[in-house]
């Protein structure tokens, strides 16, 4: 007798496949390990219609066939045949969530395209009613071009209709296969939308308002439209409704510097407690209300399922640069922070892909940027309307922008030398849409909260108290300015010669130096410096805006921002990186060409200014 035919149940995770392999093959099966992988091969030997016995395999839940995990190889490898002593199944069964149709779809196009003999088992038919969808066969068998039969693995519905239609396969499994035209990713995915649009018969209004919302939210232009929009909302209202609450926290920290002053005697003592503690943690603190309105938004977004949907519309554009969706939400993460974002990229698979997301990650605008990206702005771009929407929200939205565009020409190249290789594909679940539950939003907003706190009362008092002294020390003689005579002065003396070309003053040496360790050190650090140097005689309270329009021209404020879209300044991303990749290698490079990059862009910026008359 020759071999048994064979039949293999694909599909993605979860939908039925082992559950309708165990209903279809009882207690005839044996477990084995494919060679060389510790992943389980199931098989099982099933008794078709006819009578005749035929070798069932369930293989491992995949999204596609560009593998990236070891199931989805194996999967890849035993549906084309390249495993070694596994000859290609005869028949595909494809296994779908029908209450999941659409999801289910777009690796089952890619199955189908293959041209073998097909089979479509939809799957899960009693959790789609439940869901108050009811679907046609008929139109989802026309639309693929291979039979479906609707099953309930576990009720055991439907199974001998899948047996007739596994054996009708079986009679063209020597036929030569009959490829179809392969669509790409994003192609299947639209195709998957419309075919199970089409194959509805009934659904429940929340069911259709969803499908709506993705018919407008995925939409090839409308969705990225809708994306910018949206991303530019977050971005004026970081501004304006945080503006108020900050003005509050400012005074706030005013008045514990007044109280403080008309309680104790002049001299060092009070004098490092105004200048050095509040004066720099205070200026600090005051952004906590435009970190909380931004990860509002973060925490929003996500929860109600829309994340998701923008890594999907972005997948494309990160296509474009060798990336996939996949590097779409730890880059997003590190907008918030770039250390759980690098942290985040262990679910890429690629090694290539991972390193480089890894690398271009300190592009994103972190919340540490905020501060000094706020300060900068609010001093020296003037609170213009343009049209419907402020100048300031204007600019820090192009910081935001220019940061996302660095990081992707900068993946562009990096994908064609240090980290040369192909693109893995894309493959992402799309969560349904929910409201988001205030408790979460509350507990995840607290968190945010504290830690941004937290830093604000460990490293950075520990980094300005530092400051402060070496700014203080050694005293001034008389006629002497304190920061020239001072330690930090010498130091920053000698960088700001090297920074001069871009024009940085000695102040902005002076307060880059300690925001190596952690961005937002340079504004309380800026802080300490002009709190420091305006010394007692000046009655005022020193506003760092005034400060800081007092001392700067706004092509060095200009190139002082674009210095912070792309400086690595910050110790902890630099520890992660090099935890990430195991060594000091990678963590080096990041720090050189990101200080390339800042110094070239920060002299481009104040020389294009000044050549502009700004
Ligand atoms: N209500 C319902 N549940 C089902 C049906 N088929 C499977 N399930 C359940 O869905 C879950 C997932 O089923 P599995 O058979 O493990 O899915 P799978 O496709 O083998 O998943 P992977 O092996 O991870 O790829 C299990 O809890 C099953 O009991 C069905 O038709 N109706
Ligand atoms: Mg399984």
């Amino acid at each position: 007798m020759s071999r048994w035919h064979k039949a293999a149940l694909v599909g993605n995770p979860n939908a039925g496949k082992s559950a309708l392999f165990n209903a279809l093959t009882g207690a005839r099966q044996k477990i084995a390990n494919y060679p060389g992988v510790t992943v389980e091969k199931r098989a099982g030997r099933m008794i078709l219609p006819n009578g005749a016995p035929i070798e069932l395999t369930d293989l491992p839940g995949s999204y596609g066939l560009q593998a990236t995990s070891p199931d989805e190889e194996v999967t890849r490898k035993v549906i084309l045949g390249e495993l070694a002593g596994e000859p290609a199944p005869d028949v595909l069964v494809i296994v779908l969530d029908a209450s999941n149709l659409e999801q289910h779809l777009v690796f089952a196009q890619e199955v189908i395209a293959l041209g073998k003999p097909t089979v479509v088992a939809l799957n899960m038919i009693d959790l789609a009613e439940r869901d108050g969808l009811v679907l046609d066969p008929k139109a989802l068998s026309n639309a693929l071009g291979v039979p479906v039969i609707p099953t309930v693995a576990v009720r055991r519905r439907g199974l001998a209709e899948l047996g007739e239609a596994i054996a009708q396969a079986e009679g063209h499994a020597g036929d030569a296969p009959h490829p179809r035209a392969r669509l790409d990713m994003a192609e299947r995915r639209m195709e998957a939308h419309s075919i199970a649009d089409g194959v509805i018969i009934s659904e429940s209004a929340k069911h259709r308002l969803h499908s709506r919302m993705d018919d407008f939210l995925l939409h090839p232009w409308l969705g990225p439209v809708f994306l910018l929009a949206l991303l530019f909302v977050v971005f004026q209202a970081v501004f304006a409704w945080a503006a108020p609450l900050q003005d509050g926290l400012e005074g706030f920290v005013g008045l514990i510097s007044d109280g403080v002053k008309a309680e104790m005697a002049t001299g060092l003592l009070r004098d490092f407690i105004t200048d050095g503690v509040l004066a720099g943690v205070g200026a600090v603190v005051v952004f906590l209300p435009q970190i909380i309105i931004l990860f509002f938004f973060i925490l929003v977004l996500e929860a109600t399922g829309y994340m998701a949907r923008a890594a999907f519309l972005m997948d494309r554009m990160m296509a474009g640069v060798g990336l996939s969706g996949r590097s779409f939400i730890p880059l997003l993460s590190s907008f918030a922070c770039a250390v759980p974002g690098i942290m985040a990229t262990r679910s890429i698979t690629d090694p290539k892909d991972r390193l480089t997301t890894i690398l271009i990650a300190p592009l994103m605008t972190c919340s540490a940027r905020l501060p000094v990206y706020a300060v900068i702005i609010a001093a020296f771009i003037p609170n213009r309307p343009v049209g419907l929407v402020g100048l300031q929200g204007l600019v820090l939205f192009g910081l935001y922008v220019f940061g996302i565009v660095g990081a992707m020409v900068v993946a562009l190249i990096l994908r064609r030398s240090v980290t040369k290789g192909a693109a893995s594909g894309f493959i992402m679940e799309m969560p349904k849409y929910q409201l988001p539950r205030l408790r979460d939003l509350g507990l995840g907003l607290f968190q945010r909260g504290w830690i941004f706190l937290r830093r604000a009362g460990t490293i950075i008092l520990q980094v300005n108290i530092v400051l402060w002294l070496l700014l203080n020390f050694p005293q001034a003689q008389k006629g002497q300015d304190q920061v020239d005579a001072s330690f930090a002065g010498h130091i920053a003396n000698g960088l700001a010669v090297a920074l001069k070309p871009i024009g940085f003053n000695r102040d902005i040496a002076l307060a880059l130096i300690p925001s190596m360790m952690a961005r937002e050190v340079a504004v309380s650090s800026l802080a300490t410096t002009y709190a420091v140097a305006a010394g007692d005689d000046d009655t005022t309270a020193h506003q760092l805006s005034d400060q800081l329009q007092k001392h700067w021209s706004l092509p060095t404020a200009l190139a002082f921002l674009a210095w912070f879209v792309f400086a690595p300044q910050c110790i902890s991303t630099i520890a992660v990186t090099r935890r990430e990749t195991n060594g000091w290698k990678w963590p080096a490079f990041m720090l050189a060409y990101l200080f390339a990059l800042a110094y070239v862009f920060a002299g481009i910026t104040y020389w294009s200014a000044i050549a502009l008359g700004f």
